[in-house]
């Protein structure tokens, strides 16, 4: 066919594609819950309303982006299945396993194509079209690369129509099976497994709609970022949090000296807080009475041994165990009751249960713990529970006075941690059926514990890269951390191909990296941008920073300096009449421009970077380097490095 031929016949397919929708949206507002009780009914109007939220998502983008053909049929590939008015499928779904093979044919493994054909778009319009025969080697896909090397600005976008076959062996692993992409900078971590969460939860929809998926992020400017990407592809039931939101049950107040944090960061605090809380169980030395209709039954110390002691074996949590103390008790008194003829009602055995006597037997025995006010009396004098577990020095570390209340205490970050284990040991979190965790290299054992409760049965996807490790608990390899998330049999798996940063900005950068990480390979990018990369020695940093800015006219645009540099910074940017915001972690909309602490960098891509004073950079902490190496690999299109100290001496090839 001529091209012109086959634009206008894809053109007219775009427009049945696009009406169908139409008619989609239209027919499940409409419909009505004919015969159905309230009940059935406000359930049907919350998944409709679901539903068409999720048809809604990706109104603007085009129906479909890609088409593959077989010797005898034709499909189009687009965000979301859509039919037509006799139930035929027009677009179908990218994550149904028809849509594989757009993915993941090859010339070397056609899986039954005999052509793949993507479309281009300009302003929503079907400008153009290109074939792979599948049959010979097409070289590399022009489509595909525009499609990577599409300036960018905003928020991260949605990759469905260019998934690169190693990610989509991800995106697809099956449910069960846990994940930990080890990926260096721009490989498509975050994408990746925002794409695998929507693959699960359309594949395994009604599992997933019970428990739920849940993504944890570094931070709210980090989720602000990613936050239009899973319902652009019509997930919108997906909750996004960071740890301190997920361990939010003690305001944080106050910050922790680095070694006090990385202490309570280490999984031996979860053997101090759970000896801390069971100690409070006690051997009963005495028998008791306990009213039950009337009478009161007394119960042998040998039996009241018993409960305790298998309900301490039992699998259950603390909390459940002394609900069920109260109800052992009840229910002895119950059978003595029967044995001398008696038939007690169930509420009169749950009103022992509750009787004066049996409560004060559990507060002696199995003692109501409050998590907060445990914390706070372990920090208070962590000897008893410690020892043996932690060194008199660390313990020592761990002393603080204690505040007048409970309610007073100024808690840290990671206290709170602290805090939801303990609360996880009295009650049982309620888990997902996955979550996605991202930058999961910089987690302490104890948030990769925390980040565990919530995960019940269910499987992970960890996401991170070892060389950007900035916290005080990174590790050389993943064993530890997967061990602390509870799935230590997870297979790692490594992504290389870059598609963010140009080649001449990753070589750079990657100088860094045999000292980051002796042995890791470095990524390989897509593309290369000669020019896109600028080292200057300046004598002042304002001026040339305004300077290079102003001649970024369009995309989003990073200053990325040492946090304590970032104030003093934005006013110098502004006085030379710059209009500059500093970003901040409340996960508001950032500007256009913007002065980037280099601690919340992490994660976040611009068009166009300018990485100042590198040198502070590394000065600024302990594991400044690989700050550095992350501030370095943010850019899409440019880095201007701009530095008056020198650089440090690894960068200088
Ligand atoms: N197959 C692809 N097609 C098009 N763009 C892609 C593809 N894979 C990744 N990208 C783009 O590359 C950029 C980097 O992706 P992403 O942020 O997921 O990488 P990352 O590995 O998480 O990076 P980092 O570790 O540096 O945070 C994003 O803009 C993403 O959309």
């Amino acid at each position: 066919m001529p091209e012109d031929a086959v634009l206008t016949a894809e053109r007219a397919h775009l427009d049945l594609a696009a009406a169908c929708l139409q008619q989609m949206h239209t027919a499940t507002a409409a419909t009505a819950d004919a015969g159905v009780d309230a009940w059935a009914s406000e359930r049907l109007g919350a998944a409709r309303a679901e539903r068409l939220r999720s048809l809604a998502a990706d109104r603007g983008a085009p129906p479909f982006f890609g088409r593959t053909d077989t010797p005898d049929e034709a499909f189009h590939v687009g965000r979301r299945h859509v039919r037509d008015a006799a139930g035929d499928p027009v677009v179908i779904d990218w994550r149904a396993p028809m849509s594989r093979p757009f993915y993941q044919a090859s010339a070397a493994d056609p899986q039954g194509l005999t052509r793949r054909r993507r479309f281009g778009f300009a302003d929503g319009r079907l400008t153009s079209y290109e074939d792979e025969s599948l049959t010979g080697d097409d070289g590399e896909s022009q489509l595909l690369r525009e499609e990577i090397e599409r300036p960018r600005s905003g928020p991260m976008r949605d990759i469905v129509a260019t998934i690169q076959p190693d990610q989509d062996d991800i995106v697809r692993a099956p449910l069960a099976e846990s994940i930990c992409v080890q990926g260096a900078p721009g490989t498509g971590k975050t994408a990746v497994g925002l794409h695998r969460a929507a693959y699960l939860l359309y594949t395994h929809g009604e599992q997933l709609a019970r428990t739920g998926v849940l993504v944890v992020g570094p931070n709210r400017a980090f989720l602000r970022y990613i936050e239009q990407v899973l319902p652009a592809l019509g997930e919108v039931e997906v909750d996004q949090a960071t740890v301190a939101d997920l361990t939010g049950r003690v305001p944080v107040r106050a910050q922790d000296p680095d070694d006090v944090a990385v202490l309570k960061g280490d999984a031996r605090l979860a053997e101090v807080l759970h000896r801390a809380v069971w100690r409070g169980v006690a051997k009963p030395q005495d028998s008791v009475q306990v009213p039950l209709s009337g009478r009161r039954y007394r119960i042998p110390v040998e039996r009241l041994r018993r409960y305790v002691d298998d309900l301490r074996r039992a699998d259950i949590s603390y909390g459940a165990g002394r609900e069920r103390l109260g109800l052992s008790l009840a229910e002895d008194a119950r059978r003595q009751k029967e044995e001398a003829g008696g038939s007690p009602t169930d509420a009169e055995t749950r009103r022992c249960a509750r009787s004066a006597e049996v409560r004060a037997f559990c507060d002696e025995h199995w003692p109501a713990v409050d998590a907060a006010g445990l914390v706070a009396a372990v920090l208070a004098d962590p000897t008893r529970a410690a020892r043996g577990v932690l060194t008199d020095e660390e313990q020592e570390l761990l002393r603080r006075a204690p505040a007048r209340s409970v309610r007073s205490t100024r808690w840290t970050a990671a206290d709170a941690v602290l805090v939801d284990e303990v609360a996880g040991l009295l009650e049982r979190t309620p888990g997902y059926g996955h979550v996605v965790v991202d930058e999961a290299q910089d987690l302490s054992p104890m948030q990769c514990r925390a980040v565990a409760r919530r995960l019940a049965a269910g499987s992970l996807t960890v996401l991170g890269d070892l060389a950007q490790a900035t916290s005080p608990w990174s590790v050389a390899d993943w064993t530890q951390t997967l061990a602390a998330l509870g799935r230590p049999d997870t297979v790692v798996r490594p992504l290389t191909r870059g598609y963010r940063v140009p080649a001449e900005v990753l070589e750079f950068a990657n100088r860094l990296l045999p000292t980051l990480v002796p042995g890791l390979a470095p990524a390989t990018a897509v593309r290369s941008e000669p020019g896109s990369l600028q080292l200057r020695s300046v004598s002042s940093l304002a001026g040339p920073v305004a300077e290079v800015v102003a001649q970024v006219a369009q995309g989003s645009v990073g200053i990325v300096c040492a946090d304590a540099g970032v104030d003093e910074l934005v006013t110098a940017l502004r006085a030379e009449g710059l209009q500059v915001e500093a970003l901040v972690d409340d996960g508001s909309e950032p500007a256009r421009v913007v002065v980037v602490p280099a601690t919340l960098v992490k994660g976040l891509e611009f068009d166009a970077v300018v990485v100042v004073e590198p040198a502070a950079i590394v000065a600024a902490e302990p594991r400044g380097l690989h700050r550095l190496y992350v501030a370095l690999t943010r850019a899409v299109s440019s880095l201007v490095v701009l530095h008056r100290e020198d650089l440090p001496e690894l960068l200088v090839g």
